[in-house]
């Protein structure tokens, strides 16, 4: 994959946003496939907008937007439009990948997807935990990060 290839979004998008009422915000939403979407896919790319270390621990992370950050290696990145708005499954149809020098993530369909079904990633073991909250979904026993590009990237700061 070349860097233009990583900068470049799917051409026609395949998901649409969905009320999910099961993740309890005032306005809560959910990215939902609007087709089809093979194994391997790109779903979606999203260009991110880059936090330093000391901007997130001394600011964001006492605001909303901490719920929305992902955790690049020491780095804090909030991915725009869409890769804001996947919701957390321990069993997950996409993976995704953060390409940090380029400030963008893409999200890949893990497995055949049916049109209908919710478009998913994982937040990782104890990023509910670590907030006092639950998962609200019902999908079993988490297989781990093998769908994961990198266990030290997921989305939150588990780790300060
Ligand atoms: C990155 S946002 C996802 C989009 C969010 N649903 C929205 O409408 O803005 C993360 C927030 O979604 C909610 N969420 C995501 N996955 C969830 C799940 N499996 N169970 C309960 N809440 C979830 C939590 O409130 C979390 O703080």
């Amino acid at each position: 994959m070349d860097r233009n290839d990583v900068l470049s979004t799917p051409v026609a998008p395949c998901h649409k946003i969905i009320h999910t009422p099961y993740t309890g915000e005032a306005v809560a939403r959910g990215v939902f496939a609007a087709r089809k979407i093979a194994r391997g896919e790109l779903v979606e790319a999203a260009h991110c907008i880059f936090i330093s270390r000391q901007e997130y621990t001394n600011h964001l992370r006492f605001t909303t937007l901490e719920h929305y950050i992902f955790h690049a290696k020491g780095d804090y990145l909030l991915a725009l439009g869409v890769g804001s708005l996947f919701n957390h499954s321990s069993r997950p149809c996409l993976d995704f990948r953060i390409h940090r020098e380029q400030l963008v993530i893409n999200y890949i369909a893990a497995r055949n997807i049916e049109e209908g079904e919710e478009l998913t990633i994982t937040y990782g073991t104890v990023w509910f935990e670590d907030r006092n909250m639950q998962s609200r979904r019902e999908d079993g026993e988490d297989p781990m990060h093998h769908h994961m590009d990198d266990p030290d990237s997921f989305l939150g700061a588990v780790m300060l």
